[in-house]
């Protein structure tokens, strides 16, 4: 059996200037070197690897209240709003390796730009939806859904690098599955949006089972859209995935984050994944980095047709004596 539905496009994204933890730019190699392209194609998947791409600073790149080199994130974001364009347009599902979340601003506003009507799965500890006015830290990883959001547009100033980016999304077409760490700001904003959210509780209490078919019915069971599942790594609980920047107890166990991507996958209209904040430089041994990338390679995996099962060849016939 095919497992594979797609041919995909990998794009390699080492970008950290959305927070302030070195090493989460070394997320892309540590993905590769883990053998995921070989592993997608071994489970049949045509793969094409369209590399890293250049993220650099940007000269003079001045604060802008408190959210730092603004210039360098919006350039970033541009180019990799064009790279996954690219990948839509050769007809590929997109897979973006981080890198921290501040790239999934160019990584769906690049997918909107092919994909009319796409949905958004947001998998994380935490709702990533301050605006650059109620950001604790100035860290644009913790804002990228503001960005995204029409109903936002009203609170988002102006911003040196951020003039070319369009809101694409309204509130009801995002779930997010997996939140435990949000600031209060950010839980006004997803109450006051009425943003569909499961929270660990909600997990804890429906099982991951059905908080997937409520995500469904949410947002494709009526209509057919693309799906753009945002997966932060550290959704997973830190002691499977301890090797990243702000890490929070009690998140999804390996099973939950792999069965996320196992149900997205089923749906057959998986479009784009970004797989972000993998950041090799906060294992604290071999074995913490060793976990989390495994994980995360697991995630895109299970995103692709990897089935816990087990499957066979759709020829397969036992040998004769
Ligand atoms: C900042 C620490 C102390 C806090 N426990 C923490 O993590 N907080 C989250 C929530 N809001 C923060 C921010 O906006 O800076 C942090 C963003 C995390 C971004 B993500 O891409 O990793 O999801
Ligand atoms: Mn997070
Ligand atoms: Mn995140
Ligand atoms: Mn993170």
């Amino acid at each position: 059996i095919r497992r594979c539905h797609h041919s995909v496009g990998i794009i390699g994204a080492p970008f950290s200037r959305g927070q302030r933890k070195g090493g989460v730019e070394k997320g892309p190699d540590y993905i590769r070197t883990a053998g995921l392209i070989e592993k997608l194609q071994a489970q049949g998947c045509q793969v094409k690897d369209y590399g890293n791409l250049k993220l650099d600073d940007v000269p003079n790149d001045e604060p802008f209240g408190k959210v730092r080199m603004p210039k360098t994130v919006g350039l970033a974001n541009q180019r990799l709003a064009d790279a996954v364009h690219t990948v839509k347009k050769e007809g590929r599902a997109c897979v973006v390796l981080g890198g921290d979340h501040s790239l999934a601003i160019g990584s769906i506003l690049g997918h909107a730009r092919s994909q009319r009507d796409l949905c958004l799965v947001w998998v994380d500890a935490h709702a990533d939806i301050n605006t650059p006015l109620t950001s604790p830290t100035g860290n644009v990883h913790g804002q990228p859904v503001s960005y995204l959001l029409k109903e936002l547009q009203s609170k988002i100033p102006v911003m040196p690098g951020f003039s070319w980016i369009k809101p694409c999304i309204t509130a009801k077409d995002i779930v997010y599955i997996g939140l435990r760490d949000l600031d209060p700001e950010e839980h006004y904003i997803v109450k006051n949006l009425g943003i569909k959210s499961f929270s660990m509780t909600e997990l804890d209490r429906l099982g991951m089972g059905r908080v997937m078919e409520e995500t469904s019915d949410h947002l494709f069971s009526k209509v057919k859209r693309p799906i753009h599942l945002s997966y932060d790594i550290d959704a997973l609980d830190p002691l499977v995935a301890p090797a990243t920047g702000t890490p929070a107890i009690g998140g999804l166990t390996y099973r939950e984050g792999i069965y996320v991507a196992e149900e997205i996958c089923k749906t057959g209209l998986l479009s784009a994944v970004d797989l972000v904040e993998v950041n090799p430089s906060r294992g604290k041994t071999e074995e913490e980095i060793r976990s989390t990338v495994n994980a995360a390679v697991s995630v895109v995996l299970s995103c692709f047709g990897q089935a816990r099962e087990g499957s066979h060849p759709i020829n397969y016939q036992l040998p004769e004596p």
